[in-house]
């Protein structure tokens, strides 16, 4: 596929590049805040699994770059990602796994006895293709990002992060209800419909009472057949249907459109410092699986860095 059929074939994708945003996805903070205003009033902000940094960029470009240099002092926002990130003006970088206990530990110290008023969290794991563990996979990072939060959001705070939607989310919603009283569901038109991704946009937090803050996706490996059961669907699930809020906009993420004839094809605005999938290859490669054993299905929110040709798969 040549560059600009990618331009012609993702709107966002084109978009991104034409308005700096190093990753699509920024889109879909953009359009969060559009409707319900969730950057309005923050100059405290954590953004989990952040690399390559749209969504950094955005609190940046929102909360930090508008105010003063005195104001800016106020302006605090950390962002964590397994992956390394090219700079961003007023966002501190944390290299970490956002499952770890000392992930949540450098957070807290980060804010220095203050709250965060806003956590995101747009964490994918490496997709497999097999639906239902992708799904569950998915389900356990936010449960990461929602434990991180009980650390760190003050009262009233938001939460916003990725779900699948599959048949173990209604356990994730049930939890996100605990904390929040106002939970939905939110399809920002960057999303693909045909996509099963969607955003959980949470309000006001409240810790219940007698709550200690702690790894909440921990309970759940503590319980393995519980989780077992998850993963296979085997259960009677208590099913909890939460409002959907879907964002319109002039543009369909599913669909191509056509390039303007004197259109001019841009680079993208900062590579990932490190190919999402390279230590999957490297892993494949060493246990001399097949490439078309392991199906690895790249995001596609960024353009991929090129995988060296020593790691490049074997082909069938
Ligand atoms: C879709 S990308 C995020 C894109 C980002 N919101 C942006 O706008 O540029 C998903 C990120 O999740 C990160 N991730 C996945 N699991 C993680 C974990 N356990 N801890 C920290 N980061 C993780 C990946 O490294 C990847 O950078």
């Amino acid at each position: 596929m040549g560059k600009s059929s990618k331009d012609k074939r993702d709107i966002f994708y084109r978009l991104a590049k034409e308005q700096g945003w190093r990753a699509r996805s920024a889109f879909k903070l953009l359009q969060a805040d559009e409707t319900f205003n969730l950057l309005e009033g923050v100059t405290r902000a954590v953004d989990l699994c952040a690399a390559p940094g749209g969504w950094s960029q955005v609190l940046s470009k929102r909360l930090y770059e508008p105010r003063t240099p005195e104001e800016r002092e106020q302006v605090k926002i950390i962002a964590v990602d397994m992956q390394g990130m090219a700079p961003i003006d007023g966002v501190t970088q944390l290299r970490e796994d956002i499952t770890k206990e000392e992930t949540a530990e450098a957070i807290i110290k980060f804010f220095d006895g203050k709250k965060a008023q806003l956590v995101v969290s747009d964490g994918a794991p490496d997709v497999t293709g097999m639906h239902d563990w992708d799904a569950y996979m998915q389900a356990q990072l936010l449960l990461s990002a929602l434990s991180i939060s009980t650390y760190i959001l003050e009262e009233g705070g938001s939460f916003m992060g990725k779900v699948y939607r599959a048949a173990n989310t209604s356990d994730v919603y049930l939890q996100l209800q605990r904390f929040f009283k106002d939970v939905c569901i939110f399809k920002p038109s960057a999303s693909r419909n045909s996509s099963i991704e969607a955003f959980v946009v949470c309000r006001q937090f409240t810790m219940p009472e007698g709550h200690v803050p702690c790894n909440l996706s921990l309970e759940w490996f503590d319980k393995p057949e519980e989780a077992l059961r998850n993963i296979t669907g085997i259960r009677d699930y208590k099913v909890v249907h939460l409002p959907f809020v879907a964002h319109q906009c002039e543009y369909d993420a599913d669909l191509s459109y056509e390039l303007d004839e004197k259109y001019e094809q841009k680079d993208a605005v900062q590579k990932p410092l490190t190919a999402a999938y390279t230590e999957v290859l490297e892993k494949t490669r060493s246990m001399s699986l097949k490439y078309n054993s392991f199906v690895v299905h790249h995001d596609e929110e960024t353009p991929p860095a090129e995988p060296s040709t020593s790691s490049k798969p074997e082909q069938s």
